[in-house]
């Protein structure tokens, strides 16, 4: 375990009665001071995995460590851990001021240091001289910003948030990531997100975990999953994407749409059947003679800063294409790509569909030797 590592899961697997395990054999580690986003579709075991960091759940098979220790079955209370709910879970009988004591009451701090942490928590996140305040009386962002605050006046190691900003509007919610993300490094605590939202994830986070079905698909730095997903549910799943069967001719040379291109993507075997993903925004609109693709323009959306164009070559298979350029409904145009915009994924949506289709594969081969 690194000296960073802070909290780490070893194939760990929970299930509820004989239903299928809701997390299968998930290992990662968490590193200190650093802000992880949680990021998959609604059932994929997100909060079961705050669940069981903050000591609400325990894991059916498996290990947890939190600095070393093994936490499986230490009590909440025991852990230097804290939670932010969706719902705040803010004490409505209670100001403002009282809300953010709470946990320092329960402590029997005395007096005057709980004036002063309780005043220093609403500081950070800009509730100055909100104290007296009633709850009822704060907007949802303002809410929001309590219950942040009532977590990190603990001076939790670990702050796990869930899903907290999905009750406001767009606009707010923006500014709290912003207020999110600033606070995380100023207090150097590590953060726990969990959201459904891709953009959220990309904006925020250090590290991202791409979950689906009780697994983690893949995990890396915003740039990584972006650029270089793993395979088709992360693509899909992140951003959008031009995703198209192909083959593996030579390491840095493939094949799709009947005709070979170079990439920058090597490693897999010659003859390999691979998906490659090209991002709407690597497309470039250019003249039938010059691109790469020949495609007709079907559809054309102004999106603000782009177009978002949808075109469909002789095979029919679609192109999604961002382009400040605008097109014209129905011509045929060119499509111009960098080898670099060429991204090769193994195929198959999930690793264990790819697993699959690989022995498959390799019986196949198998039969023609
Ligand atoms: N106490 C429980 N008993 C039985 N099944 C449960 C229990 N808690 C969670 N589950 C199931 O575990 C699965 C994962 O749930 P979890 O809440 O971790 O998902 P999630 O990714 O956080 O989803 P969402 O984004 O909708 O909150 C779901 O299918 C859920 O129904």
């Amino acid at each position: 375990m690194g000296e960073q590592t802070i909290i780490r899961f070893e194939r760990v697997t929970k299930q509820y009665d004989n239903d299928p395990p809701v997390l299968a054999n998930v290992s990662f580690e968490i590193e200190r001071g650093k802000f992880y986003t949680l990021l998959g579709p609604s059932g994929c075991g997100k909060t079961t995995i705050l669940r069981m960091i903050a000591g609400f759940a325990e894991p059916t098979e498996g290990s947890i460590y939190l600095n070393d220790k093994l936490i499986n079955r230490v009590p909440a209370n025991e852990r230097q851990v804290n939670t932010v709910f969706q719902d705040y879970a803010l004490f409505p009988h209670l100001n403002v001021f009282e809300n953010v004591a709470f946990g320092l009451r329960i402590k029997k701090m005395n007096k005057k240091d709980i004036q002063e942490k309780v005043t220093q928590a609403l500081s950070f996140v800009n509730l100055e001289g909100y104290g007296e305040r009633e709850i009822s009386e704060m907007s949802g962002g303002q809410r929001q910003r309590v219950a942040i605050a009532r977590a990190i006046v603990n001076e939790p190691e670990v702050l796990l948030l869930d899903e907290p900003l999905s009750a406001l509007d767009l606009k707010l919610r923006t500014e709290m990531q912003y207020i999110l993300r600033e606070m995380q490094q100023r207090l150097g605590i590590t953060f726990i997100f969990v959201t459904h939202d891709q953009e959220e994830a990309l904006a925020m986070s250090d590290e991202i975990f791409v979950m689906n079905k009780g697994k983690i698909e893949q995990s890396g730095t915003p740039n990584d999953i972006y650029d270089e997903p793993i395979n088709r549910f992360v693509a899909d799943f992140i951003g959008e994407s031009n995703i198209v069967p192909g083959r593996m001719i030579a390491d840095y040379q493939v094949e799709f749409n009947g005709r070979q291109f170079e990439c920058v993507d090597g490693g897999l075997r010659p003859n390999e059947p691979i998906e490659i993903v090209i991002r709407p925004e690597d497309l470039e609109i250019t003249s039938v003679a010059e691109g790469k693709l020949r495609v007709k323009v079907d559809t054309q959306l102004f999106r603000g800063v782009h177009y978002e164009i949808s075109c469909y070559d002789d095979s029919g298979q679609e192109w999604l294409v961002h382009s400040t350029k605008k097109a014209e409904l129905g011509s045929e145009i060119g499509l111009h790509f960098d080898p670099e915009a060429i991204h090769v994924m193994r195929f198959g949506e999930t690793e264990e569909e790819f697993d699959r289709r690989l022995e498959a594969y390799e019986e196949v081969e198998q039969h023609v030797r």
